[in-house]
């Protein structure tokens, strides 16, 4: 029998709806993604720790689960809310239903919710905290507040240097959360990939050897690893170096830049980037609730490359004159298009060029 669960919103709201997956009492900040698909690479992203996701698209499920799509081992959402969850999923690689697996894999979700109206009020208030319920007993004032031991990153980073092999440039992942498509697509450039934990200092990365540094994308705000900025600033001074969401905030950050919260982000595969340079356009996968601020980056070595052509915020960044840049989208895709797949490809002929030049 189906049992109600609700969605308490901080400001008061209550949604309702009935509980699906592994249903547990959950807290998180309530964002948005507009994704029509990708809900397996959505839900096994490890930048979405601590968030309840609310899917735009009325149907998820549809498709079922695969072996092939994860983007990690991980569940690090809070929970999932659904217009409709549908558990008879229809395709030739689907090896479970997203009900199912969110069973087996403790997600909590809620599904049949007016979601086109929660994510109406998001975008006019702002993502906020959310507390997902099985029952109305407890109210909305009970919110526990958002309690912090460490950053984020933490819950989600390897806890040690993890080596795959490649008869290319060596490339040091740092892992604030890493998606799995950028580590594929980094091999299927031929790179040996070694991925760090986050908290790895400038000397453990140097014995390593790098030829190139990528930081990665990952959770939180990224202001909370204000004590690593000296460690990304001798990096990106030292290795060719590319950062992805995250790891662009971070870069831009170490560099004496600030960032700042959007009102309810950028998720989803639909968002618009323009690259300054060239005028060209590219729908690009998205997932960030923070910017780098485009005037503070007057005071770093760094230019603007790209722009969201929805609202202008920075995307993309340069210095000017070593081999570092970032990007606030996902070249890797998965969920979502992969238009700017190049960019990783360039900055391996970046890293290679570099390496033949100082050899
Ligand atoms: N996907 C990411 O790397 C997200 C970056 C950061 N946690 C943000 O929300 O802006």
């Amino acid at each position: 029998m189906e049992e109600k669960g609700y969605l308490l919103l901080e400001n008061g709201v209550v949604f309702e709806g009935v509980q699906v997956g592994d249903f547990k009492d959950k807290d998180g900040e309530v964002v948005f993604n507009t994704s029509m698909t990708g809900y397996q690479e959505i839900l096994t992203d490890p930048s979405y720790a601590d968030q309840v996701i609310v899917f735009c698209y009325p149907l998820i499920g549809n498709y079922g689960i695969n072996d092939i799509d994860g983007e990690s081992n991980m569940h690090a959402l809070s929970g999932a809310v659904f217009g409709e969850a549908c558990d008879l999923p229809s395709h030739y690689q689907s090896q479970n239903s997203l009900v199912s697996y969110m069973k087996k894999h403790h997600i909590s979700g809620l599904a049949g919710v007016d979601t086109r109206a929660l994510v109406k009020l998001i975008r006019k208030e702002g993502t906020m905290r959310g507390r997902m319920v099985a029952s109305l007993q407890k109210k909305a004032s009970d919110y526990m507040p958002d309690q912090k031991n460490g950053p984020t990153v933490e819950k989600v980073s390897v806890k040690k240097a993890i080596h795959y092999e490649g008869s290319g440039p060596h490339i040091v992942v740092v892992d604030y959360g890493y998606k799995k498509s950028i580590r594929t697509s980094l091999q299927q450039e031929g790179c040996k990939v070694t991925v760090v934990p986050y908290s790895f200092t400038f000397e453990q990365i140097a014995s390593l050897k790098p030829d190139g540094v990528l930081f990665s994308n990952g959770p939180g705000n990224p202001e909370e690893l204000a004590s690593f900025y000296p460690v990304i600033k001798q990096l990106t001074e030292t290795y060719p170096s590319l950062g992805i969401c995250l790891g662009h905030q971070l870069i831009a950050l170490a560099h004496g830049a600030t960032t700042t919260k959007l009102l309810y982000g950028h998720r989803g595969g639909n968002h618009p980037v323009k690259d300054l340079v060239t005028n060209k356009i590219y729908m690009t996968s998205q997932n960030h609730g923070y910017e780098v601020m485009h005037h503070s980056l007057i005071r770093t070595p760094f230019m603007v490359t790209h722009e969201n052509v929805n609202d202008r915020t920075v995307e993309g960044i340069i210095h000017t004159s070593l081999p570092v840049c970032g990007v606030q989208f996902h070249p890797e895709a998965h969920a979502g298009p992969s238009d700017t797949s190049f960019m990783i490809e360039s900055f391996i002929s970046t890293v290679k060029e570099n390496a033949y030049a100082s050899s």
